[in-house]
């Protein structure tokens, strides 16, 4: 890099807060997911709007994990997951797996059936991304956790559940 470049860099103003980072991305739609895992370690699962296409050769998609999560232990034990993109019908879920509510209260809610990983797979969900984790980057408070799709089931013409402005919105389910 030209050091003229570099010295404008360097004057650049302060990074945002995060309180004003919050409230830029709160205007930021992002479809939501329960991301689950078994194996060993345990069965678990959390909400999760950070999640977005990588790749599709090989079919990689990439999940944010706060490493302070009472969860993060376990997905790092089992290195496979599933992602379950939730409809409007399911936005009870969502608040249940993205509180501090005791696991087995949260998978007692819904139905599972178990994904070629050993993944649970939410009965329902407009479509389920069963995962091994090919490699994850810390940035920050979360890993990156970059997942090669090994099987996807989903569900037609549901009406999709959205996260926007710190509130869910439903959208009208469509021909894929
Ligand atoms: N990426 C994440 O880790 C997210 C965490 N959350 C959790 O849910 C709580 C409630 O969220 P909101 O009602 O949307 O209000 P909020 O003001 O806490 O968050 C607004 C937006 O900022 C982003 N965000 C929130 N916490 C973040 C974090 N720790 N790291 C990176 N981005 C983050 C998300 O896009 C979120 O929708 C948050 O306080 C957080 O604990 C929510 C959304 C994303
Ligand atoms: C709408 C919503 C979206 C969330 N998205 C993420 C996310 O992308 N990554 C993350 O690490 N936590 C996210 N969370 C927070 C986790 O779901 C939450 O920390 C976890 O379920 C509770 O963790 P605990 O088991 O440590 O209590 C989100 C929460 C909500 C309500």
């Amino acid at each position: 890099m030209q050091l003229a470049t570099l010295e404008m860099i360097r004057d650049l103003p302060a990074p945002v807060s995060r309180l004003d980072y919050r409230d830029a991305m709160a205007h930021m739609a992002a479809a939501v997911n329960i991301v689950t895992t078994d194996g060993p370690a345990g069965r678990a699962g959390f909400t999760a709007t950070a999640v977005c296409s990588v790749s599709d050769e090989p079919p990689t998609l990439l999940v944010c994990l706060n490493r302070s999560a009472s969860v993060h232990p376990v997905f790092t034990a089992h290195q496979s997951l599933c992602v379950n993109t939730l409809c409007d019908d399911q936005r009870a879920l969502s608040n249940l797996f993205g509180g501090k509510t005791e696991m087995a209260e949260r998978f007692a809610a819904a139905n599972w059936t178990t994904a070629v990983t050993g993944a649970p797979l939410l009965e329902g969900a407009a479509v389920s991304f069963d995962c091994r984790i090919s490699h994850s980057t810390s940035v920050g408070t979360h890993d990156i956790l970059y997942c090669e799709v090994l099987a996807v089931r989903q569900r037609d013409a549901a009406d999709a559940l959205v996260y926007f402005g710190r509130n869910y919105h439903g959208l009208p389910g469509a021909a894929c």
